[in-house]
């Protein structure tokens, strides 16, 4: 009797790109990615803080490399996939927050930028180029609990965040033919320089320790499992989804 064993979780020999590595959530899935055995490609603007985090990986003995670039830029997209990517892990992103009575358009365009389109245009590169070189791969954008309900004072964050599932799901129904799987992450609040604000007002950080079930606020290291089950084997039937990790947030 042959019995079935678990496909791997292990991504030696694989290369990985993962924007927003210089701080948070893309640095842990960087380091995620590395731990599993993947070359990993690490981007952001800020070339000294992500040399910095590159040269605390390999003191682990990781894999990796800097590549500083504006991944609103297409001319920076286009050197970045000169090569294909098996994975690639979407986690550049920013926010503006306030109520949407009052929002600027410049705060409108700098969130969709960066969020949306650079996440679009980004997807369709990695794509390209793994189609070009006859490659499957997975690519992963981390996305959020408010890609699926909505948030006060949350607007323009929500309506990119939704943006990104639907493009989610379009994509990988046209990729699927190509081996190119396409997935989202959705993590609830983690705590990040981009949450430092909420987590410091007592009112802010009372409603969302109220919304999560699990009874705590995320770190890094809880969503850095589900970075690399998406990247790896063991994910190899999913595409088009949504991976909550948002301690029962959306759960109702
Ligand atoms: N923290 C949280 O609670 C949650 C976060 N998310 C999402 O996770 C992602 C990461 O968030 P988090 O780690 O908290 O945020 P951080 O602010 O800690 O990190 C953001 C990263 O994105 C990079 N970045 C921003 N703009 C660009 C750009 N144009 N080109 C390249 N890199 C860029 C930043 O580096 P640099 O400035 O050097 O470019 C930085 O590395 C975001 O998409 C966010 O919406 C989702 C749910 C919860
Ligand atoms: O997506 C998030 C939580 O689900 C976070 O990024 C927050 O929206 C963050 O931008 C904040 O509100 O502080």
């Amino acid at each position: 009797m042959t019995l079935p064993r678990t496909p791997s979780f292990r991504l030696d020999g694989r290369r990985a790109l993962v924007t927003g590595a210089s701080s948070g959530i893309g640095l842990a899935a960087a380091c995620a990615l590395a731990e599993a055995g993947a070359q990993v490609t690490c981007v952001a603007r800020r070339a000294g803080a992500l040399t910095e985090c590159v040269e605390a990986m390999r003191a682990e003995g990781w894999r990796a490399e800097a590549e500083p670039a504006d991944i609103t830029d297409l001319a920076d997209l286009a050197a970045l996939f000169a090569a294909p990517y098996d994975v690639v892990v979407n986690a550049a992103g920013l926010a503006r927050h306030g109520p949407a009575l009052d929002t600027d358009p410049d705060d409108f365009d700098a969130v969709m930028s960066v969020n949306l389109r650079a996440a679009y245009f980004l997807s369709q590169r990695a794509a390209r180029a793994l189609r070009a070189a006859g490659r499957s791969g997975s690519i992963i954008h981390v996305s959020s609990q408010m890609g699926h309900v909505g948030g006060v004072d949350r607007a323009v964050y929500c309506a990119s965040k939704h943006a990104v599932e639907g493009m989610v799901k379009a994509m990988a129904i046209e990729w699927g033919a190509l081996g190119i799987r396409i997935n989202s992450l959705c993590p609830t609040f983690i705590r990040t320089p981009l949450t430092e604000s909420t987590f410091a007002d007592p009112d802010k950080r009372a409603w969302l320790e109220a919304k999560i079930k699990l009874g705590r606020v995320g770190a890094v290291e809880d969503v850095m499992g589900a970075v690399v089950y998406l990247a790896s084997d063991a994910s190899a039937l999913v595409t088009g989804s949504a991976h909550m990790v948002d301690g029962g947030w959306t759960a109702g």
